[in-house]
């Protein structure tokens, strides 16, 4: 691991560019394991003696893995405000992103095809566990989807923000088990508010658009 460190600008570049820590191919291989399982398992068939030997397996491990020590998020964070982040950190910030996160579980992993100034496209699938209506993405997942989909496209314009407002309109049925896209872009800056539109879409149909309005801290603005 080099000693390079990083500030808030190199956030993303160092993230793509740095080798994955020894630790983190070991925590990405949890992850995909956990959502695979997560989604073989979700409504799936199986006897009483089947199921009851899965839920002791999986007890099992939970007794293993105990309660482990966890790292705290703010002290990167605030090393990265100060130049001082190491890749170590960078990983330790972005690989749990809720949203396309290799580290995290419960997120749904997306390729991202495009992030600059211009703004992003990610590709994903989104298995079972995420359905609302029979065959439909739930709206909710949708909303967390899109909420992380424009905030990339300010991290990949090198701005910061919250997001204020997300307002999400749903045009068409958001297939589950396909491919869908996500694209996002800014619009508009006033002062700390950054307006971003996006949307998902399934081939050519656009599915789902969104436009909100993010706002830079004012410890930052
Ligand atoms: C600093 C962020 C860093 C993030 C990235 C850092 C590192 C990356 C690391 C890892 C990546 C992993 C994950 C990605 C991380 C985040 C992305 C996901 C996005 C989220 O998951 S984020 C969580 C949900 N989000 C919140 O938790 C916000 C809660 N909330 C507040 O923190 C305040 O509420 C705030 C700051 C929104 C406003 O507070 P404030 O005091 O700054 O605002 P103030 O009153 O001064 O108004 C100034 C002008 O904005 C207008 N205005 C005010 N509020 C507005 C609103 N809500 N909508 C639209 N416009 C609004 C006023 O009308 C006025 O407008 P005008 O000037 O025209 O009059």
């Amino acid at each position: 691991m080099s000693n390079k460190t990083f500030g808030p600008f190199e956030l993303q570049k160092a993230y793509n560019n740095e080798p994955v820590p020894a630790d983190f191919v070991e925590r990405r291989r949890i992850s995909a394991a956990m959502q695979t399982l997560a989604e073989r398992l979700i409504r799936a068939e199986g006897d009483i003696d089947t199921l009851s030997g899965w839920a002791d397996q999986l007890e099992a491990l939970v007794a293993t893995v105990g309660e482990p020590d966890r790292r705290d998020t703010r002290a990167a964070n605030r090393k990265l405000f100060t130049g001082s982040a190491t890749a170590e950190d960078i990983f330790h910030m972005m690989d749990y992103d809720p949203v396309g996160g290799p580290s995290n579980p419960i997120a749904p992993q997306v390729e991202w095809l495009q992030e600059d100034q211009n703004g992003i496209e990610g590709a994903l699938r989104l298995g079972l566990q995420y359905q609302g209506p029979p065959g439909r993405v739930h709206g909710g997942v949708i909303a967390w989807l899109l909420d992380a989909a424009l905030s990339r496209a300010l991290h990949a314009a090198f701005r910061l923000g919250v997001t204020g407002t997300l307002n999400i309109r749903y045009l068409a049925a958001t297939p589950i088990e396909d491919t869908i896209h996500c694209r996002a872009r800014i619009t508009g800056q006033e002062g700390r508010k950054i307006f971003v539109e996006g949307g998902i879409w399934h081939g050519d149909t656009q599915t789902v658009s969104a436009e909100g309005i993010w706002l830079t801290p004012k410890s930052l603005g």
